[in-house]
């Protein structure tokens, strides 16, 4: 057989004509064949859609050969392997990316060129995979490139939702959800494996009975759903390695219920099967957390329990040990969503390969390891104990013996101390009795890494303090990191290029610290005219799309200030919105000689609110409001222009970062984990106003706190500052806004009103009012740095240069060396 099969495959290889070739001559043969064979178009009549599908299946091919090549290679190697469990992946488009990571960018360009296309056109034409919220999905999609491009052997494993995260459409400043149908022409980026499902159980009951003199649980499943994997190829950059993103997406189990047939009651069958389809339906578009839902429960049990039973499936081809488990196995959860599967491989090692508990609970404790997003504990995940029982019986039956086990473990320390014992449980007591997702990881996970240091801290000391005293080794720090080839390289070639020219390499795109490198140049005049002009050109793409959206045209030479992520109360657009109303009053109030000393703003906002989250849908009404007025008001002019980008996505990130000057991060401090956006137009030289909260604090270090306009209480202040309630006052200038929001001078007094509660009469608990004097003063460096454009520019390189650490290169070489434990296997040819 072994012979059989070595023939077979010197055969295969035999007939194989080496690699795709990727000159530009092939690219194009390859291209109108699947024009022709893929698309089913006459190569001689197709429009530009349906070249960008030909394009996507050209370059799908090269990904599938170096999937399959590296896959192969890992199979041989057997290395350990990690495997990044998320619920949530904001991939974005995946065109410019692929070609970028492949090594073929110009040889695409060149040959679409001859074919009489534009690539830039052809790119527009791909939507954006928008499978999550916010910065914890794109955190996971950064991961994968990283991953890829440092040749780790890695997999990722999430849900592949019918529907992705809402389209934003704005009708009258107002938000209004619409759904995301990206699958309706198709998706060339992924490879459906219709031989690769798996049967996912629901409901039923937990029975018991003997096996082998030993008593062992059955669980008696009241329902079964298909999961079938659709595969997306990771390339990773200058090397061959592309790793895989397997999605799950939910299909009706063949088991056909006889017995409903035979009552005729065939409609109720057809409906109970596409019921099953609906698990991986559609995404919660909700950055905050969920308590409770049903669905969100079915469909983090749905893609673990496949995920688990894919990743045991590989191991037991190459292993019969289970002790060789955690040798060869990592898993990842992304924040609690995924830590169902703790209990699930309890399920499996124990019901299923009858490991005694503490065996398989010593495997469990090595191979897991989660990340925590959130910084509040009202952020934390849980599951009411009666969900958890109906939907899946045995887990509940296994979390309970995890935690009796746990607080037997307790005892042994804090014997008499029922309050933390109470606080450490995994089952909460109370009106709704609840499972505590983040303790279960917890008492399971060797290590729990917080996004940044400042999240760390408040985890140790606040969030899992009682946690942090009992295993402080469990508790590290990985702060965030974003991935230049999509940030810089992607969405900013003309920096890109300055980069390189500079630090005479490209090796900075696959070893960032090299663009340290920039700091010698940062007073240099000849980079600072390449500099600007690089900037020039970005804020005039910027512009042209901002006219084409809003019709709102705006000045270049004006200062294009930007706050675009989630619309969230602690992210405070509000406060960035009453600033923008103060400088509006202020030059409303200005003679022409003071106007001539204003420096010109472009106030750019952007993001998605939750669709029942009443406070953020305000807010976005508010800033259209302003925009109105602000706009048409011919004493302002060019000086103070307002735009609301609608639908903010991961494509247009890509577009406005790079036309940035100054970007916003306003969040109360201690309320913003790490934030991923700041990392970005760090990367992209726009300057951060922002408060010493999450990365930014460490943002600071890396650049200097002159580089950066540093506002508002800090962390360890807050809490005293809330104490003081009703007797904090705000300034003068703070309440005389939001008096004319209060009274109507925008328009939708009642509407309004709400919103100006939120920050009056001692309500105002992410302290807009107590931060609003110092906020404007940061805001009045900006100007006046910004009026310096040598310093400004100064200012700018030396932020590029110094953001290097917030690649996730280096956030991926830590888990891999601190938590993971695992090696590069880098595909040899
Ligand atoms: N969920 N969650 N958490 C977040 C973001 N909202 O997605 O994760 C992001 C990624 O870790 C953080 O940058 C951000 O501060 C935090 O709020």
């Amino acid at each position: 057989r072994k012979g059989g099969l070595k023939a077979k495959s010197e055969k295969m290889f035999g007939l194989m004509d080496g690699f795709l070739k990727n000159d530009s001559v092939s690219l194009q043969k390859d291209i109108l064949d699947h024009v022709e064979f893929t698309v089913a178009r006459s190569r001689f009549n197709f429009d530009d859609f349906e070249a960008y599908q030909a394009l996507a299946h050209s370059v799908r091919d090269r990904l599938i050969e170096r999937w399959h090549d590296t896959h192969q290679y890992f199979k041989k190697k057997d290395p350990k392997r990690i495997y990044f469990l998320s619920l949530e992946f904001l991939m974005g488009r995946s065109l410019t990316n692929s070609v970028i990571n492949l090594g073929i960018q110009d040889q695409y360009a060149d040959a679409l060129t001859q074919l009489g296309f534009d690539f830039e056109i052809l790119a527009e034409q791909e939507g954006d995979a928008a499978l999550g919220n916010g910065g914890l999905a794109r955190f996971a999609a950064c991961q994968m490139d990283s991953l890829a491009t440092l040749d780790y052997p890695a997999w990722g494993y999430g849900l592949r939702y019918q529907y992705g995260l809402f389209r934003q459409i704005i009708v009258d400043g107002f938000q209004h959800e619409q759904p995301d149908f990206w699958l309706n022409f198709g998706n060339p980026w992924e490879i459906e494996r219709v031989h690769v499902s798996y049967p996912v159980k629901f409901y039923g009951t937990v029975e018991e009975e003997v096996l082998n003199g030993k008593k062992c649980k059955i669980w008696i499943p009241g329902e079964s759903v298909e999961a079938v994997a659709y595969d997306n190829p990771i390339p990773g950059y200058g090397t061959r390695n592309a790793i895989n993103l397997r999605l799950w997406a939910a299909k009706p189990s063949d088991q056909y219920d006889m017995e409903s047939y035979t009552t005729g009651d065939y409609i109720n069958a057809i409906v109970n099967r596409q019921k099953a389809e609906t698990i991986s339906n559609v995404l919660y578009p909700d950055d905050r957390s969920y308590q409770g839902k049903e669905l969100r429960l079915k469909q983090q049990y749905f893609f673990v329990s496949a995920s688990l039973q894919d990743i045991i499936r590989r191991f037991k081809d190459l292993h019969k040990n289970f002790d060789e488990f955690p040798e060869k196995i990592a898993l990842q959860i992304n924040d609690t969503h995924p830590s169902i599967s703790i209990a699930e491989v309890m399920r499996v090692l124990v019901d299923e390969e009858h490991l005694d508990w503490s065996k398989a609970w010593g495997i469990a404790c090595r191979i897991f390891s989660v990340t925590i997003h959130a910084v509040q504990p009202e952020g934390l995940e849980k599951i009411p104990v009666d969900l958890l029982g109906s939907v899946l019986p045995r887990h509940l039956e296994i979390i309970y013996e995890i935690n009796f086990r746990l607080m037997e473990e307790l005892k042994k320390s804090f014997d008499q101390d029922y309050d933390r014992l109470s606080r450490m449980s995994i089952i909460e007591e109370g009106a709704v009795k609840s499972i505590r997702m983040a303790n279960l990881s917890l008492a399971c996970c060797h290590t729990v890494n917080g996004v940044s240091r400042v999240h760390l801290e408040t985890l140790k000391t606040r969030v899992f303090k009682d946690f942090y005293e009992l295993w402080p080794q469990k508790f590290q720090c990985k702060t965030n990191g974003v991935t230049q080839r999509r940030w810089i390289v992607v969405s900013n070639p003309s920096l890109c290029s300055i980069i390189s020219k500079w630090l005479g390499t490209e090796a900075w795109i696959r070893n960032v610290d090299l663009i340290a490198g920039l700091r010698e140049y940062a007073k240099d005049p000849d980079l600072h005219t390449e500099w600007k002009n690089m900037k020039k050109v970005n804020k005039m793409r910027l512009a042209e799309y901002i006219e084409t959206l809003t019709s709102v045209k705006v000045s270049l030479d004006a200062m294009f200030d930007v706050q675009i992520k989630r619309i969230h109360e602690y992210k405070r657009q509000l406060l960035n919105i009453l600033g923008i109303i103060h400088r509006y009053d202020c030059i409303k109030n200005m003679d022409e000689s003071d106007k001539r000393r204003v420096v010109p703003r472009v106030c750019i906002i952007g993001g998605k609110a939750a669709p029942g989250y009443e406070v953020a849908k305000k807010i976005i009404k508010l800033c259209h409001a302003v925009a109105d007025k602000v706009n048409s008001d011919p004493d302002i002019g060019d000086l103070l222009k307002v735009v609301f980008i609608p639908d903010y996505n991961v494509s247009v990130a890509e577009l406005v970062i790079p036309g940035s000057d100054l970007s916003q991060h306003l969040s109360t401090a201690g309320h913003e984990a790490s934030g991923t956006g700041c990392m970005k137009f760090l990367m992209n030289g726009c300057l951060l106003l922002a408060t010493a909260d999450g990365s930014a604090v460490e943002i600071a270090e890396e650049i200097g706190e002159a580089n950066m306009f540093l506002f508002g209480a800090k962390v360890d202040e807050v809490p005293a500052l809330r104490e003081k309630g009703t007797t904090l006052k705000g300034s003068l200038q703070f309440a005389r806004v939001v008096r004319m929001v209060r009274d109507g001078y925008f328009g939708f007094k009642d509407y309004f009103k709400s919103l100006c509660d939120t920050v009056e009469d001692g309500g105002d608990f992410y302290l807009l009012g107590h931060d609003f004097a110092s906020y404007l003063e940061a805001q009045a460096a900006a100007d006046r740095a910004f009026v310096d454009q040598e310093k400004w520019t100064q200012m700018s390189i030396l932020s590029t240069a110094g953001s290097g650490k917030f690649s996730s290169d280096r956030t991926i070489e830590e888990y891999a060396e601190q938590s993971w434990g695992i090696e590069p296997c880098k595909c040899p040819f």
